[in-house]
């Protein structure tokens, strides 16, 4: 599967390049878009006693008289429904002066029983929110509740960021070409293209090298390579050590999950950091997973010291006083041959949200851990107020901005969790079920992330297989799922990560 995801205005810069490397000009480009939009609507709707192409005045709107005429053409009954005539001499008007159907004001457009809509409003060139004669032809469509096969996009939806300008159609399919953009898997957009399907049009792969795409779609050959594999002759450490933070006798249970998680992804060893008051009650609940009282910022210190972990998980469970933020801003500062990589996530991050600036300044500290941060939304929004407050920005935009700021990886989660790396690159999971919606599923979530760094996995390949790792676990289970199930999912998952074939 091909896993780049272009912008609108990278897929603009990819048809031209295209268009200049041969052999079909833009004309021959429109047409196999059509065509295969109109393939997929004779696969899937030929029962369809009709079709209603609603086309728009650029080359979205081109598309559709193409899929017009070739829908006529294979006998189906059709009628086009223009918002405009497309501006002469573009390849849009070339379309409809071959299409035979006469095209009827998109204001008369009533959607008929048991006929299709095909969408070819606007797409890539959606400038500003939908209204008029465009908006209420899509209400209209929503209340008849006919099926609609989105051209490229459902009209509405920005392919930049997914967010609905004005009103767009909830479509049964989306034809889109080439490769997906941002908002076929960012949400509102994601929910509102239904099946997406990606059309070979004629642009080559090799357009890509001259683009270089820095946002992907979360799969396995994204981070496969880097994917850690025990050598026939590793020990235990020298498989990776995890330590995990452990909050007091009353909230012990959310570290000892990511502990579980950790080993679960292949760390050799783990070591639970518990106070005093809550040894009892973690020992009580142990068996592989080691025990080391630590009680002060000082002994986690000495530890780290003595034992040099791959990675730390700090956050779940710990709670919100004071001295755990001082505690957790030492850890920040710490050099990073003691402590190779931490994830800060839960407690962690609110600590972050109340000293930020102390925090940003011990990240750009030279030699310090790297680190990932795992923030939810409301975790995100008290940390980072001011990037949730842009509207400009999608969740694309927001997870890259605050690698930049924190210097780290970041993992914002949600149904359409987000990874972003401090060099800009960014991955968009597409395989989260909604069962993963449950209480202690993102201190698993960090487990496995910290599991993977300790084994030497590069923090953002690391957070991008275990936010896949998590959604396939999740996804496997369905419903009933609790987060203490997650850990046992992986086996099986990651052995099969061992087996896939190229490219998936
Ligand atoms: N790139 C490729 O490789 C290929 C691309 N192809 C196809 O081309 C599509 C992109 O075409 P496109 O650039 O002409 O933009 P498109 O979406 O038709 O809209 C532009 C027009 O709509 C107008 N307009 C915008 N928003 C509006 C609103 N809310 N309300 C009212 N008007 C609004 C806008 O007006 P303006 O902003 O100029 O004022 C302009 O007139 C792409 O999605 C794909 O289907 C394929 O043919 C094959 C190869
Ligand atoms: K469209």
């Amino acid at each position: 599967m091909s896993h780049e995801i272009l912008t609108p205005t990278e897929m603009g810069e990819a048809d031209r390049l295209a268009i200049a490397a041969g052999p079909f000009d833009g004309m021959g480009l429109m047409r196999r878009a059509g065509a295969a939009v109109a393939a997929a609507v004779l696969e899937r709707f030929g029962g369809a006693e009709a079709a209603d192409i609603l086309c728009g005045p650029g080359n979205n709107g081109g598309d559709g008289y193409v899929v017009a005429r070739l829908l006529h053409e294979a006998g189906v009954p059709v009628r086009v429904w223009s918002l405009g005539a497309p501006r002469q001499g573009s390849d849009a008007a070339i379309a409809a002066a071959e299409c035979p159907v006469t095209p009827k004001p998109l204001s008369d457009f009533a959607p008929a029983p048991a006929s299709v809509v095909v969408d070819a409003l606007f797409g890539a060139g959606l400038s500003k929110a939908l209204d008029g004669d465009a908006a209420a032809a899509i209400e209209r469509c929503s209340r008849a509740g006919a099926p609609v096969v989105a051209v490229d996009l459902p009209s509405g939806v920005s392919g930049a960021s997914g967010k609905v300008l004005g009103a767009a159609p909830r479509a049964t399919m989306t034809v889109t070409f080439f490769r997906r953009k941002p908002g076929h898997l960012l949400y509102p957009g994601r929910a509102l293209c239904g099946e997406t399907i990606v059309a070979d049009i004629g642009i080559g792969a090799a357009v890509l090298e001259t683009i270089r795409p820095a946002c992907f779609q979360n799969v396995p050959a994204l981070w496969r390579e880097r994917f850690p594999r025990p050598g026939a002759a590793s020990h235990k450490y020298a498989r990776g050590h995890v330590g995990v933070l452990s909050g007091g006798p009353t909230s012990t249970g959310a570290a000892r999950l990511s502990a579980m998680a950790a080993a679960r992804a292949g760390a050799g060893a783990v070591t639970l950091l518990s106070p005093g008051g809550a040894l009892q009650v973690n020992a009580a609940h142990l068996t592989s997973i080691m025990l080391r009282r630590a009680d002060t910022a000082g002994e986690i210190a000495q530890w780290l010291d003595e034992r040099r972990p791959g990675a730390l998980v700090a956050g779940p469970g710990l709670g919100l006083q004071d001295e755990v933020g001082d505690m957790l801003l030492s850890l920040a500062g710490i050099d990073g041959g003691e402590l190779g990589n931490v994830v800060f996530d839960a407690d962690a991050l609110t600590h972050l949200s109340r000293r930020r600036e102390e925090f940003l300044a011990a990240f750009q500290m030279p030699g310090t851990p790297q680190r990932v941060l795992t923030p939810h939304e409301g975790e995100f929004a008290r940390v980072f107020p001011e990037l949730l407050a842009d509207d400009g920005l999608s969740k694309l935009d927001r997870a890259r901005r605050a690698a930049a700021l924190t210097g780290g990886t970041v993992i914002l989660k949600g149904p359409d969790t987000v990874i972003a790396g401090p060099d800009g690159r960014a991955a968009i999971n597409a395989n989260a079920a909604p069962w993963l919606a449950t209480a202690g599923s993102g201190d698993v979530l960090a487990g496995i992330c910290a599991g993977l760094l300790a084994q030497g996995m590069p923090p953002f390949e690391a957070a991008c297989a275990a936010a896949w790792l998590h959604g396939e676990a999740g996804s496997r289970f369905g419903p009933g799922l609790i987060a203490e199930d997650l850990p046992g999912l992986l086996p099986p998952i990651l052995r099969e990560i061992s087996d896939l074939p190229e490219g998936r």
